[in-house]
């Protein structure tokens, strides 16, 4: 098949529209170029990823075979999949939204450092897309130099992916698709004048520099050297607490009846950093119940967490707090808040706080499925902590991100050692996984452990698995 033939089969199946559309760059464009379409046309789909190919690796201009494919998602995924069954080159996929759970990587698929990937996309316009994901593929160690596409659009993607050090290879461009469409009579009079005058006025879209992807790191200090850092009260008695006991376990004691979570307090008291309470799902909740815990908790030293989740107006949060059946701010060492309200929602908590020299933990990630405490909410929460270090003392996360400084106890729900989630959307990942490679301080461990027939047994598991992965790591 020629280009030309090729034009017209696309014409065809009406992957060319005209009308009025909005890129992605935000330019009204006359025409469209829907290559979404050709998945319901698989002999042709087939076509494309040979012709694209062949554009790569017949002309000369390539040096050598790729180790690997990656299509930028979505479209282009079939037509990448598509080469790399046709000629036995591995795949790897971007991921588009990074996960913040799981085992799931930014890049799937097998791979080793300096692997050089051939980027597949089905048209550019400025190429904003196709740099997004050769700095996710950069982030992992590959290395990119050809870029192949069906359709240059010519509007300043060539010369913007030539100065990141990108050669472009297109199958056909857009003055060779018009050209194509004018000869075969499918295109004329206004809509060409106007499809004519939107390219000569959009030769050249800019591309802002992509973000860069969200690192992953390590702190090097261990967690004697970060109470000195923190500058909340308890998160410097947690960390010392973590570096005397010998444990970085949490559990979260999601019992409904008060004696099951003191039995269980009491059973386990002698393992944990932390026990976390949601004290409004106790059905015989009563003051006794936080006497009662408290003697256990410091019989055994342990810090007692509320996770109450807070997210309303600083006035009423206030109340939430210090007020009410449960008059939290008297017995919880720290609390749960979300920054759904905005930071000022922390003017709240400011006396309550005082009471007990107690920790506000921001929700920056968490461990549901569909979570949107992701991307730019997360870095707004670590944000939030920074500005804030006097009443924060750390945050919910799922990863260590370069932003979260080594004052901020970092503490992760989800984990469990033989289940990947739950019915309702909990995802789990394993104690070893967390502290080693995602970075984190502290697991936090509910139906994994009180779940279980013997509790106490378990949670020395959980300990242990999560004590030896921290000191695992390499500190200054
Ligand atoms: O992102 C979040 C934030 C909080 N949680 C809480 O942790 C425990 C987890 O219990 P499991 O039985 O281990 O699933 C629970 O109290 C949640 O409210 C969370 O899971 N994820």
């Amino acid at each position: 098949m020629n280009v030309q033939e090729l034009v017209l089969k696309l014409n065809d199946i009406d992957a060319v529209k005209l009308g009025e559309f909005k890129l992605k760059s935000g330019i009204i464009s006359p025409i469209y170029i829907d290559l979404r379409v050709t998945v319901s046309s698989p002999q042709l789909l087939a076509s494309i990823a040979e012709m694209m190919y062949q554009k790569v690796y017949c002309s000369g201009t390539a040096q050598g075979k790729p180790s690997l494919v990656c299509g930028v998602p979505y479209t282009a995924l079939p037509i990448a999949t598509g080469m790399s069954i046709a000629h036995d080159i591995p795949m790897v996929v971007r991921r588009k939204e990074a996960k913040a759970y799981g085992t799931k990587q930014l890049i799937e698929g097998r791979f080793k450092e300096g692997d050089n990937v051939l980027v597949v996309e089905d048209l550019v316009t400025s190429g904003a897309s196709v740099l997004e994901t050769v700095r996710d593929l950069n982030s992992v160690g590959l290395t990119v130099t050809d870029v192949v596409v069906l359709l240059d659009r010519q509007q300043g993607a060539r010369e913007t992916l030539e100065k990141n050090g990108l050669r472009l290879h297109s199958v056909f461009t857009m003055e060779e698709l018009i050209n194509t469409l004018i000869e075969s009579g499918k295109l004329a009079g206004k809509t060409l004048d106007l499809v004519k005058a939107f390219l000569e006025a959009n030769r050249n879209v800019t591309v802002p520099a992509p973000a860069p992807a969200p690192v992953v790191v390590a702190s090097n200090k261990r967690f004697e050297e970060r109470a000195k850092i923190a500058v909340n009260p308890m998160a410097t008695k947690l960390f010392n607490l973590m570096a005397s006991k010998k444990t970085n376990l949490a559990v979260a004691a999601d019992l409904t009846n008060k004696q099951e979570i003191l039995n269980l307090a009491e059973s386990i008291g002698s393992e944990i950093c932390v026990l976390k309470t949601h004290i409004d799902i106790i059905e015989d909740y009563d003051q006794t119940f936080i006497s009662a815990l408290e003697a256990i908790a410091s019989k055994h030293n342990f810090l007692i967490f509320e996770d109450r989740k807070f997210a309303d107006i600083g006035n009423t949060v206030k109340y939430q707090f210090e007020n009410g059946v449960y008059q939290i701010s008297k017995w919880a060492h720290m609390v749960t808040v979300h920054g759904v309200a905005g930071s000022a929602i922390i003017e709240g908590f400011k006396d309550g706080l005082k009471q007990n020299g107690s920790g506000l933990l921001l929700l920056a990630q968490m461990s549901s499925k569909g979570s949107m405490c992701v991307g730019e909410y997360t870095n707004q929460m670590i944000e939030m902590a920074n500005n804030n270090k006097e009443q924060v003392m750390g945050l919910i996360c799922q990863e260590r991100l370069q932003s979260m400084t080594d004052n901020l106890v970092l503490m992760t729900p989800g984990v469990q050692f033989n289940s990947t989630g739950d019915k309702m959307g909990q995802q789990y990942n394993t104690p070893e996984y967390i502290i080693k490679e995602k970075n984190t301080d502290i697991i936090i461990v509910g139906r994994g452990i009180y779940q279980n027939s013997q509790p106490k047994t378990e949670a020395i598991k959980y300990r242990a698995a999560s004590w030896n992965a921290y000191e695992s790591k390499n500190f200054n």
